[in-house]
């Protein structure tokens, strides 16, 4: 098994979850069935709950900036089924979010009720995370070098923290430094890895950033970072570029720290 070089200036590792410590079909299968699933049930359930109210409003911001964007939005026409307001603008919310999933949206808004709504499925035990084999080991090696470990994913920090606080493996978020969602922009923007690095206190060439996706891989190098794409069962087909531009690895056992005990 080939491994990987990190650069010895690296303090930092950066990890994406769903496609990287994650499988794809535990996000597809169980955690996105879960919400559509569990929708209707939890906005009427929750509908007149502040931190509901918050996802709602957010969601409506949302959709003001793709229509002013003119992207497109699902169209309403009159539901004879439902009677009243309440039912009414319940319908509408879960129109949208059920668009946005089918889409595989990664707006901050519908990450941030898919998170609230995934609480009581892990909290009860309905759920658990599912983390590759290869990672906890490794998440220990690279913190008893010295490293530091935080995550980047378009789920909330509400989303990941429930993930690997109730995980396979138990809670293991001690063993993480930090986390960053969308709050801190979108993964495919440049800024957002610069914006990281200041948060963190280090400089983006301080950081290897460990993805399944190269769109986000060439926004990180673009800003100085090292990255490294990971390839899972199930991940996207890389091209033969991709292949020979990128370090790729399929477990995080084959990554090694130089100059490192
Ligand atoms: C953090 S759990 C939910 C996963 C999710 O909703 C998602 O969009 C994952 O995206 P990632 O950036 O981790 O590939
Ligand atoms: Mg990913």
């Amino acid at each position: 098994m080939a491994t990987v070089s990190i650069p010895a200036c690296t303090s930092t590792l950066l990890l994406d979850i769903e496609g990287t410590t994650t499988p794809i079909t535990f996000v597809k299968d169980i955690l996105f069935p879960y919400i559509r699933e569990h929708l209707e049930e939890y906005l009427s359930t929750h509908w007149e709950e502040d931190e509901c109210k918050q996802d709602v409003h957010l969601l409506k911001k949302q959709i003001e900036e793709d229509m002013r964007q003119h992207r497109s939005c699902p169209v309403h026409t009159v539901d004879q089924t439902v009677h009243t307001d309440e039912e009414k603008a319940i319908r509408e919310v879960m129109d949208n979010v059920l668009w946005q999933m089918a889409a595989d949206r990664k707006s901050t808004a519908l990450k941030q009720l898919q998170g609230h709504m995934w609480r009581s499925a892990y909290s009860s035990g309905r759920i658990k995370g599912e983390i590759y084999q290869d990672v906890i080991p490794s998440l220990k090696r690279w913190r008893d070098q010295g490293l530091k470990v935080y995550i980047y994913s378009s789920g909330s920090v509400e989303a990941q923290k429930l993930l690997f606080g109730y995980s396979v493996e138990g809670d293991v978020l001690d063993l993480l430094d930090g986390h960053f969602d969308t709050s801190i922009g979108p993964k495919v923007d440049s800024k957002s890895y610069e914006r990281i690095a200041e948060r963190i206190g280090c400089q983006p060439e301080d950081i290897t950033f460990l993805t399944d996706v190269t769109r986000e891989a060439k926004a990180a190098e673009e800003m100085g970072m090292n990255v490294v794409v990971v390839v899972r069962p199930g991940n996207m087909e890389l091209t033969d570029d991709e292949r020979s531009h990128y370090n790729l690895v399929t477990s995080f056992s084959q990554l090694e720290v130089t100059g490192r005990v």
